[in-house]
């Protein structure tokens, strides 16, 4: 895996780069649809890869775990070839899709005791146990297994848990060394800084990440309820003690605002189930603000969903006929909204990246911001 720097804005640490991997090139910064359970709900991969032009989305590692297991996936010869999708793919490591939707877990040492949130059985997730699952989903980027403490956290825990993920950090490195990749191409670890809010931590965690030589590096233990200046505040930190070279990537991070907020920190890759989650319930994003489609207002409203939009849906569909479709729950209007909503995020870092390029970035930032919190 290559990362190369293309330009960097003079009036922030926005960064636009180019991030090379077996399955293909990533432009940064970049946005990864979450592909859940081998898909993104909703939406075709032919859709993702040519209306959406998504560069990699994310497969989950707890998900896929549980349901359809590692050996069919293995027999398919790995998760692109199963879901027939040949462009990058990341996945997480599974500890915090345990601690987000099992709520039966116990954590130790050793790992993660946990029942399936599908039919109660019993399971158990180690570093060693993450590593052999992503090792045969055969994700290009791959996460190391760690904590990601609860918010707020008492300094003793965050610490405690920090040292932790730092201790099976080692554990995943270990078992990859001994464990080379079953098809044939790289996956690339990427290690996770954690420090909950406290700037001792973070420095502290960020500096015993960056001393192992990966791929790239994750901001994990954000996103998770702390205020947004407090998730600025620990992106702009965690960042300076990053290797420049090296692609950042924010996890689980967030709504369009908080994404050109942190390209502005020096984070180059962000996945969020924003779009396609609020989008299912009718919250369409656009460049000049928020729509709540199942809103009144819009039943009459036959102008385009989105006149600005870049999906083929934008200008295939009205206001008032997405309004009736939610309405009516029909099926369709969760694909038009997932659909325009992944679009708008793929456009919105695109343009950031060609703002970066153009080093008109920083006052670009300034106004999107304020337009895209805007109610309409
Ligand atoms: N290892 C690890 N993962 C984290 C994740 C999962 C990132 N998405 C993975 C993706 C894999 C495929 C399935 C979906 C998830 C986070 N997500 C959030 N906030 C989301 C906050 C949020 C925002 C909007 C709606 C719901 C939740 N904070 C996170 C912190 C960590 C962390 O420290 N360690």
């Amino acid at each position: 895996m290559n990362f190369e720097l293309k330009a960097q804005d003079s009036k922030s640490k926005a960064r636009a780069g180019v991030l090379t991997t077996a399955h293909g090139e990533i432009q940064t910064p970049i946005f990864m649809p979450v592909g859940t359970v081998a898909s993104v709900k909703a939406v075709h991969q032919r859709e993702l890869k040519e209306d959406i032009k998504a560069q990699i989305i994310l497969g989950n590692t707890y998900h896929l775990y549980l349901r359809p297991g590692t050996d069919i996936i293995n027999g398919a010869g790995g998760l692109h070839k199963f879901m027939n999708w040949d462009r990058p793919i990341l996945t997480d490591s599974g500890g915090y899709q345990v601690y987000s939707l099992s709520n039966n877990n116990k954590i130790t040492e050793e790992g993660v005791k946990f029942k399936s949130h599908i039919d109660g059985s019993r399971h158990f997730f180690s570093p060693e146990k993450s590593m052999e699952i992503q090792r045969n989903i055969g994700a290009d980027i791959i996460m190391a297994f760690d904590e990601c403490p609860p918010y707020p956290s008492t300094y003793e825990y965050a610490k405690n848990s920090m040292d932790m993920t730092h201790r099976w950090l080692q554990r995943c490195i270990d078992w990859l060394k001994e464990n080379p990749e079953l098809y044939g191409f790289e996956q690339s670890l990427f290690p996770i800084v954690q420090g909950s809010t406290y700037n001792d931590l973070r420095k502290e965690s960020a500096e015993t990440i960056a001393s192992h030589p990966c791929d790239g590096y994750a901001i994990g233990g954000l996103s998770v309820g702390e205020p947004h200046d407090e998730m600025y505040a620990m992106s702009d930190l965690v960042c300076s003690y990053l290797p420049e070279d090296k692609p950042r990537y924010l996890m689980g991070v967030g709504t369009p605002a908080n994404i050109l907020e942190n390209i502005a920190l020096g984070v180059d890759m962000f996945d969020c189930v924003m779009p396609t989650r609020n989008g299912r319930n009718g919250m369409i994003f656009t460049s000049e603000g928020i729509i709540n489609i199942k809103n009144k207002k819009w039943e009459r409203d036959f102008s385009p969903l989105d006149p600005n939009g870049t999906s083929f849906v934008d200008s295939d569909y009205s206001k008032a006929y997405l309004r009736h479709l939610f309405a009516a729950n029909e099926y369709l209007g969760r694909q038009i909204a997932s659909l325009h909503n992944l679009r708008f995020y793929l456009w919105l870092v695109n343009e950031a990246r060609e703002k970066i390029i153009d080093g008109t970035f920083a006052s670009w930032k300034n106004v999107m911001v304020e337009k895209l919190q805007t109610r309409l």
